[in-house]
Order: structure tokens, then C-alpha cells, then sequence
């Protein structure tokens, strides 16, 4: 549908005043007059401030929203002040059925407490603005009554065929201007339009705005003022219920709203707002208008626009400590330098809120969520004491899952095996991994995996499947099936089938045989990594060949890849004794197949393994 014609075409102020984000998305941050910051507006308000967070239930909170719900939280908080939570459900054609309940929910989930709001009450109720309509008459009959708006009983046809003269006009070269008071209601006399709203006829009220453009003090885009003088603008619908311009003007007037932190799309409407704060005598709120979060074709991420909602975040394990930092540096940074780099619990947000918010769109890139996530981990592992709860949450749960799809082999497992698993080279995985109840028995083992892995946990299905073999499983269908390919090739990087297989054999016997010199009490990164560098002189010295480094061989002995950690992190996180076991078996296989190889047994080497 389209809105009569003194409207100024801003969204669907038809149905409820809230912009559309296109028209303000292409006005970039820029462009706004008077964008000059000055300092002391960022600092913090020594009163304790009153802020709100007012969604419409007409969808699901999503990260553009949450970011504005926690830097309103964070003032009230780092103030003393108040955290108000206001239903904005006026658009009643637009609204989600379960969108309230969920709302509560998420805010829950998210930790930001509010002290006020429609399902705990307050002071200041009711908090949901279907339940606020005589308050919002009693304010739109003042306005009547004074003249500053007038009715119009205009129906929705005629409201078109006058925006269709307009455009007719405008495009025949008469100025906006001239337009503007060419509704015809705006000449009906005060005792006619009173008598006919009395006899029950369906009206709309339109606001008479000042003459002259009004200046808005932001603290984001300072002094701001519309290039034009408003166009008249309705605040109370046919339907009875205000518009937002009204309702959030009379509501943080009323509920004694101190600062207004919103996204910046209002900021094109808040001279508007302004107009009505002086049309009643008060004094506005303090407005901060927060760039706007964007996904990677510019479009604000809005409930309009299905936006990922919380449910996303949860779903992927992120917790709600992960998103705060997330949601809150996009557009904010914490004062002191070393804190940029640390992960912020909501108390250290808190502690050092200020309102320099940068100006203008923000792009939404996830990549760093996953640095957060990881982030977060971190925390929660180096924390004292331990937060047991949050720990199992975000860290034993997820690898669990991930561990339990990755199921171990055994021995009785006849797809790969062609040599049979010694029982020690369980060894490990039992230690820390209880495969008959899918439960991690020693988080330490994996948390020291994740230490030395550049693989960190935030994404333990990928963490569990690369380091599986280095985890919890031998690496013996691997080892078996990387043979398997081998010997069905004709070359292998420049050595003859035949050549590869020896150089195997000779590099994993001869580190097998000095690794076994090595006592337990030298077993450690330093003397390690010393031996393995001189081994690799050695053989490059000794080895005439192409492969004439150690690295390789060992990994694939080791854990079946020839990527990975360091060989010597890896042997100190197995151990001694499973470093010798996993020697001495790749040894075996590498026998067993090149056996096989030279009596053309190729076939009989057993299926191959998934
Ligand atoms: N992408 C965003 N960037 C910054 N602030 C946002 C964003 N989306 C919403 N907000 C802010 O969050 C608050 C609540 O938003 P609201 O419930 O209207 O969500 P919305 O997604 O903008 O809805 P709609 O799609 O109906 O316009 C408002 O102050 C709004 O300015």
C-alpha cells in the first residue's frame, strides 16, 4: 500500500513510522552534516541514566538488535541507572505470533537483565505499547486541542488518488513545499472534524511540524539537522494506534528515558521527534545513533530482511559471553589498549563503557566470531576457579559430539585391519576418552592437544577428525591405506614404488632405533626436537635421494599425514611409549605391504578401509 503524500516516503510510515533501511542505507555516514565528534560527549553521565531497549515482536532478536539491547544494558549498568525493556508492538499487521516469548528468552539467554519490562512490570507500565493507547491519545488530543496536528478522515483510497495528484504536480514542476498542506482535512474547522470523529468517523491525526528544519545533538553524529523542514507526518493511525514517532517520543518522555542508543536509521527521523518533544515542552533524551550492522551486500540485517536470530549463534555453541564481544566491537572499543586484545566478560564492559561509537555502516564479518569463540574457551580453560558448569557447556560437550562421530576402531573391525591392533596402542584413548560412554575422561589431554594444534577447539568436529589419528585413534587404517595407494602407483615424487618403500623402512627404523635410546627423563620438547634435527643432518648427509629429509616419514609414522604440529610436540603429547608403539608398527605395516608388493600380492592386501 502505498502512504498519502504529505508523508515524506519514509519506510512504512503507512503502517507504523519505522523507516525503510534502503532509502538510510545509501546515505552514508559521510554524508550526515555536522559529523565532528566532540570528546566529552563520550564520556559517561555521572546521574544514573535511564536506557531502553524497544523492539518490535515482529520477529526474532538477531545480532544488529542484540548489539543495541547490550550497549543500552551497558550504560545503565555502568551508570547505576536502569535497563528498561519496552514492546514497540503498534504494527499490529506485522506481528509473530511466539516473537514476545522469544524475546524474553534470548534477552535471558544473552544475560542482559532488564529491570523494567512488559513481563516483570515497573514503574513506568504498562511496557508494552498495544496496552499504552488512551496514553497515547490523551497526547495526540493535547496536540489536537493546541493545533499542532489536525485529523484526517481521508480513506485509504483517496489517500492514494492524492498521492497520485502530487506526484502528477511534482512532476509538472511545482515545488515540495508548495504541496504540502494540499491534504484537504488540513482546512476542516475544529468544531466539524470534533463532531465528526464523535459520531465514530475512522481518522487519522497528522502533525504540523515546525516551519524550519530542526538540529538534533547526537553523540554519535553531533549536531545533525534534515536539509528540508519536515513534511507533515501521521502519529496516530485509522487504526487508533500511534505511530512509532509518537509512541517513542511520549514513552521515553514518560518512562523518564535519559538516553536513546538506536540504530542510525532513525537518526533521519529524529529532528521529527525532536519537533514533538517541543511541540509538548520537554526536554529530548540524549540520542546516540550507532552505525548500523550490514551483511556483505550492504543490507541492514533486519527481522525484515530474516537476519540470522539468536537461535544461529546458540545452535553453532557460541556462548553468550563469545557474542557480547562479538556484538559490542562492532563498533566500540574498550578504552585501554591491552584490553583490545582480551576477551571482555560483561563486568569488564561494564567497567569500561564510554559512548565513542564509531560512525557509519559496519560490516558483519563471522571470521572473527570464530577468533571470539575461540577466545571465550581460552578463557574459560585459564579462569580461577573454573566456571565447571560453562566448561562442560562449551568445550566437553561439543568435543564429545564431535568424538562420538568419530567412532574408534577395534581390533575385531575387519574393513582395514591387515595386521592386528596390540592392545597398548589404545593406550591413549582410553586414558582420556571413554568410547562405550562417549564421555572425555581427561579433559587436560585434549585441552593440551588443542595448546599445541593449530587447530583450535572452536570447531571440534574439525579439531577431533584432522587430529584423530594424534588424539585418541593409531593411525593404523590410515597408515594401511596410504600403503594401499602406494603400491598401486608406477612413481612417488621422483623414487620408483620399489625406492619409496625402502626409504621408508630405512628412516623409521633409524629414528625408531635412537628414539628408543632416549630415556623417559630426556623425553621432552628440547631434547627432542635437538635429536630429530640432527637425524635429519644425518640422513641428508648419508641419503643420496630426493627424500633426503626425516620430517615426512616420521609424521606419516606417526600420525599418518604429513601435516601436522611439530614431530617433537607430537611425540612429547604421546609419550615415549606410544611414540615407540606407533614406530615400530608403521615399521611393520610398511614391511608387511612391501612384502606383499614384491610378490605381486597386490590384491591380496585386504579391502580397503572408509
Ligand atoms: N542491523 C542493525 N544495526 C544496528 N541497530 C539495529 C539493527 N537492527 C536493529 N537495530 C536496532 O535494534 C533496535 C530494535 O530493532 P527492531 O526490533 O526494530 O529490529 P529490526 O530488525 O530493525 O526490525 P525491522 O526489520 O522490523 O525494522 C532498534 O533500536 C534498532 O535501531
Amino acid at each position: 500500500m502505498r502512504g498519502p503524500f504529505w508523508r515524506s516516503g519514509l519506510g512504512c510510515a503507512e503502517t507504523c513510522g519505522r523507516p525503510a533501511v534502503s532509502l538510510i542505507l545509501r546515505r552514508r555516514a559521510s554524508q550526515f552534516p555536522g559529523s565532528r565528534n566532540t570528546l566529552s560527549k563520550y564520556d559517561l553521565p555521572s546521574t544514573p541514566c535511564r536506557t531502553r531497549f524497544a523492539p518490535s515482536p515482529t520477529g526474532y532478536l538477531h545480532l544488529g538488535s542484540i548489539r543495541t539491547a547490550l550497549y543500552n544494558y551497558l550504560l545503565a549498568r555502568a551508570t547505576n541507572g536502569q535497563f528498561v525493556l519496552r514492546l514497540e508492538d503498534t504494527d499490529q499487521s506485522r506481528l509473530v505470533g511466539d516473537a514476545e516469548a522469544k524475546l524474553y528468552e534470548d534477552l535471558r539467554w544473552a544475560k542482559l537483565t532488564y529491570d523494567e519490562g512488559p513481563d516483570i512490570g515497573g514503574p513506568y507500565g504498562p511496557y508494552r505499547q498495544s496496552e499504552r493507547l488512551p496514553i497515547y491519545d490523551e497526547h495526540v488530543n493535547r496536540l489536537l486541542k493546541e493545533g499542532k496536528a489536525y485529523r484526517c478522515f481521508c480513506t485509504p483510497k483517496q489517500i492514494d488518488e492524492l498521492n497520485a495528484a502530487k506526484t502528477k504536480a511534482l512532476e509538472a514542476g511545482h515545488h515540495h513545499d508548495d504541496l504540502k498542506s494540499s491534504n484537504p482535512c488540513f482546512h476542516i474547522s475544529a468544531e466539524e472534524s470534533e463532531e465528526r470523529a464523535s459520531k465514530g468517523e475512522k481518522y487519522a491525526v497528522i502533525y504540523k511540524p515546525s516551519p524550519t528544519p530542526l538540529q538534533v545533538d547526537d553523540i554519535v553524529y553531533t549536531k545533525f539537522r534534515n536539509a528540508r523542514p519536515e513534511s507533515e507526518f501521521i502519529i496516530r493511525k485509522r487504526d487508533g494506534f500511534p505511530t512509532y514517532h509518537l509512541a517513542n517520543v511520549v514513552d521515553d518522555h514518560l518512562m523518564k528515558i535519559t538516553h536513546v542508543i538506536r540504530g542510525a536509521e532513525w537518526l533521519i527521523s529524529t529532528p521529527r521527534h525532536v519537533d514533538l518533544y517541543r511541540a509538548f515542552g520537554w526536554e529530548p533524551p540524549q540520542f546516540a545513533h550507532v552505525g548500523l550492522l550490514v551483511d556483505k551486500n550492504r543490507q541492514k540485517l533486519s527481522k525484515r530482511h530474516d537476519a540470522v536470530h539468536l537461535a544461529w549463534y546458540k545452535q553453532r555453541n557460541i556462548a553468550p559471553e563469545a557474542l557480547h564481544n562479538f556484538a559490542a566491537l562492532l563498533g566500540w572499543a574498550p578504552k585501554a589498549r591491552k584490553e583490545k586484545t582480551d576477551f571482555m566478560t560483561l563486568d569488564d564492559m561494564v567497567n569500561n563503557f564510554h559512548l565513542r561509537f564509531t560512525k557509519g555502516d559496519v560490516m558483519v564479518n563471522l571470521h572473527k566470531l570464530e577468533y571470539l569463540k575461540e577466545k571465550h574457551n581460552v578463557h574459560l580453560i585459564s579462569q580461577e576457579p573454573r566456571d565447571e558448569a560453562q566448561v562442560k557447556e562449551y568445550i566437553v560437550r561439543p568435543l564429545e559430539t564431535a568424538l562420538n562421530g568419530f567412532p574408534m576402531e577395534s581390533n575385531s573391525d575387519s574393513t582395514a585391519a591387515v595386521l592386528p591392533l596390540t592392545p597398548e596402542m589404545a593406550l591413549q584413548t582410553k586414558a582420556a576418552y571413554d568410547q562405550e560412554t562417549g564421555t572425555i575422561t581427561d579433559l587436560a589431554y585434549f585441552l593440551e592437544a588443542a595448546r599445541f594444534t593449530t587447530l583450535h577447539l572452536w570447531n571440534p568436529t574439525q579439531f577431533v577428525a584432522r587430529y584423530r589419528w594424534l588424539l585418541w585413534q593409531p593411525p593404523k587404517s590410515a597408515l594401511e591405506d596410504s600403503l594401499r595407494r602406494l603400491v598401486k602407483m608406477d612413481s612417488y615424487e621422483g623414487l620408483t614404488i620399489g625406492e619409496e618403500f625402502l626409504n621408508r623402512i630405512e628412516v623409521v627404523m633409524f629414528i625408531r632405533d635412537i628414539m628408543k635410546s632416549i630415556p623417559e627423563e630426556k623425553w621432552n620438547v628440547d631434547f627432542l626436537s635437538q635429536a630429530i634435527k640432527d637425524m635429519n643432518i644425518k640422513v641428508k648427509r648419508d641419503k643420496a635421494s630426493p627424500k633426503e629429509n626425516i620430517y615426512s616419514p616420521l609424521q606419516w609414522a606417526l600420525i599418518a599425514s604429513e601435516n601436522g604440529p611439530a614431530v617433537w610436540e607430537q611425540m612429547v603429547f604421546l609419550g615415549r611409549e606410544e611414540t615407540l608403539i606407533r614406530l615400530d608398527h608403521a615399521l611393520e605395516v610398511t614391511k608387511y605391504f612391501e612384502t606383499a608388493r614384491e610378490g605381486e600380492d597386490i590384491e591380496g592386501l585386504g579391502p580397503q578401509s572408509q
